[in-house]
């Protein structure tokens, strides 16, 4: 029987951007038209990749700003992030930075495990942040880069794919370091 490996990923971002909208189209399968502000929300789903199975525990915060104080919850025991702007908003794209640097600085300064999502592509004509800023920003993290839209169910589930790869990446990345240590 294979073995289901829990994993707790938080998502994080400005108010309005989707989060809500990506976890609730990746679990339910159904896009969301309305707004309904969340103040904390978790979801949990089976995911099989190849032979191993993961229990990924999601949880969808609520909006935040560059002014938030991030608690510990969001820190201890937790295996990644997905971090979330608007392609049709650069404060969300600005905030998205500063939540960043301070779960880095919770983790002590740690490579993190993040998927950095630009949703709402479908709005393009409205962009305020290009594609290529997002990808420059993930690339300066050692991060994963897409542009999602939850409205039309686009890469909602590569992004939380993604996130079960990048904390395997990570991983391996300090067993590989933690050997060279050994040696
Ligand atoms: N066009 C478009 N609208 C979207 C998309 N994702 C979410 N929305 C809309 O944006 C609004 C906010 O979506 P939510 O998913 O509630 O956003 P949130 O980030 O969870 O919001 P908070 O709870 O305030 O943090 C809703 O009206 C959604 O229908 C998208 O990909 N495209």
């Amino acid at each position: 029987m294979p073995l289901v490996r829990y994993r707790k990923v938080v998502i994080l971002g400005y108010r309005t951007v989707g989060k809500t909208s990506l976890a609730h189209q990746f679990v339910e399968s159904e896009f969301l038209e309305g707004y309904d502000p969340t103040v904390e929300n978790t979801y949990s789903k089976i995911v099989t990749l190849g032979k191993d199975e993961f229990h990924l525990h999601l949880v969808d915060t609520a909006g935040q700003d560059e002014y938030s104080i991030l608690p510990y919850s969001f820190i201890i025991g937790v295996h990644g992030y997905v971090l979330v702007y608007s392609v049709t908003s650069l404060h969300s794209f600005q905030v998205v930075q500063s939540l960043y640097q301070k779960l880095h600085q919770g983790h002590g300064k740690t490579r993190l495990p993040v998927v950095l999502v630009g949703n709402k592509a479908d709005l393009s004509p409205d962009r305020e942040v290009h594609e290529v800023q997002g990808k420059k920003l993930a690339e300066s993290w050692g991060a994963t880069f897409m542009e999602s839209s939850a409205r039309e169910n686009q890469l909602t589930q590569d992004v939380f794919i993604k996130v079960i790869h990048e904390i395997a990446r990570v991983e391996n990345f300090y067993e590989q370091e933690s050997r060279c240590y050994l040696m």
